[in-house]
């Protein structure tokens, strides 16, 4: 089965819009887990918007505990700053079981695009292998029409997280059927190249059922914005259970 990682990045937008602790971020990470969620992202930016480095610090407390993957993601370019210490660092601080490096730049709205391999390979290669020996599993943001998986795999990296906005915009469209032929033709190569495969952005109880069933191997979903919106009509307990219903009923 497709592992469920809930995004919490939203909780904390909110939290953050009135100052104060709530809606508290590991409450609600751990509402996510009571209710079967497999694991739970952040990505904290270096701005501060959401997820603070006290947040990715007291969620690693919470995942130790309940035995579960913690899945960090963030750009490991961005330079420290007050209140950010930097994706690297806050990796050493908290150990994640994932570390999923994503090439956003400051001030970004959300990530819109996978690394280019080619380009930032040999950049990436000393930071997988610092990150691999925290015990991180390393995993790359990656376009589907990325051609060069065999680049990430090179450089060190387990797995690639496929960036699924494109395919989130085009379903239910008439290039629907192509976004998803891309998708799994990448997920083929990726696998090919030895990388296991994630895949988020986007992500929804509309559009995650076809993805899940013609994308091949994919191995875990990362979910957030939608999920939080929606959990605002349905309860977050019960929406996760939904999303573990399509992942269920996918296999
Ligand atoms: C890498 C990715 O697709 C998600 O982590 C997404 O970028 C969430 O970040 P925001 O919540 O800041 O949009
Ligand atoms: N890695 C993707 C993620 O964590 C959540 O993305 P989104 O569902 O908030 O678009």
């Amino acid at each position: 089965m497709t592992f469920l990682s809930v995004n919490v990045n939203k909780i904390a937008v909110l939290r953050n819009s009135r100052g104060g602790l709530e809606p508290d971020v590991v409450h609600a990470a751990r509402t996510c887990l009571d209710a079967g969620a497999h694991g739970i992202t952040v990505h904290p930016r270096p701005d501060a918007r959401h997820i603070r480095s006290d947040d990715v610090l007291a969620l690693g407390e919470l995942t130790r505990e309940r035995g579960v993957e913690y899945n960090l993601e963030g750009n490991p370019f961005a330079p420290a700053r007050q209140g950010y210490p930097g994706f690297i660092e806050l990796c050493r601080r908290v150990r994640p079981a994932q570390a999923t490096l994503v090439p956003d730049s400051d001030g970004q709205i959300t990530s819109d695009h996978g690394f280019d391999f080619r380009r930032d390979g040999e950049a990436l290669r000393p930071l997988v292998a610092e990150l691999k020996s925290l015990g991180c599993r390393v995993s790359l943001f990656a376009d589907a029409e990325s051609g060069d998986f065999n680049v990430a795999a090179e450089v060190g990296a387990d797995r690639i997280e496929l960036y699924t906005g494109p395919y989130a915009e085009a379903y239910g469209t008439p290039s629907q059927p192509q976004a998803v032929a891309r998708y799994a033709d990448a997920a083929r190569r990726a696998s090919a190249a030895g990388l296991g495969i994630n895949a988020g952005h986007d992500l929804s109880q509309d559009n995650l059922a076809v993805f899940v069933r013609e994308v091949p191997s994919v191995l875990e979903v990362s979910i957030g914005h939608a999920l939080i919106g929606e959990a605002l009509y349905e309860g977050l307990d019960a929406t996760i259970r939904h999303y573990l219903q399509i992942l269920t009923a996918s296999r």
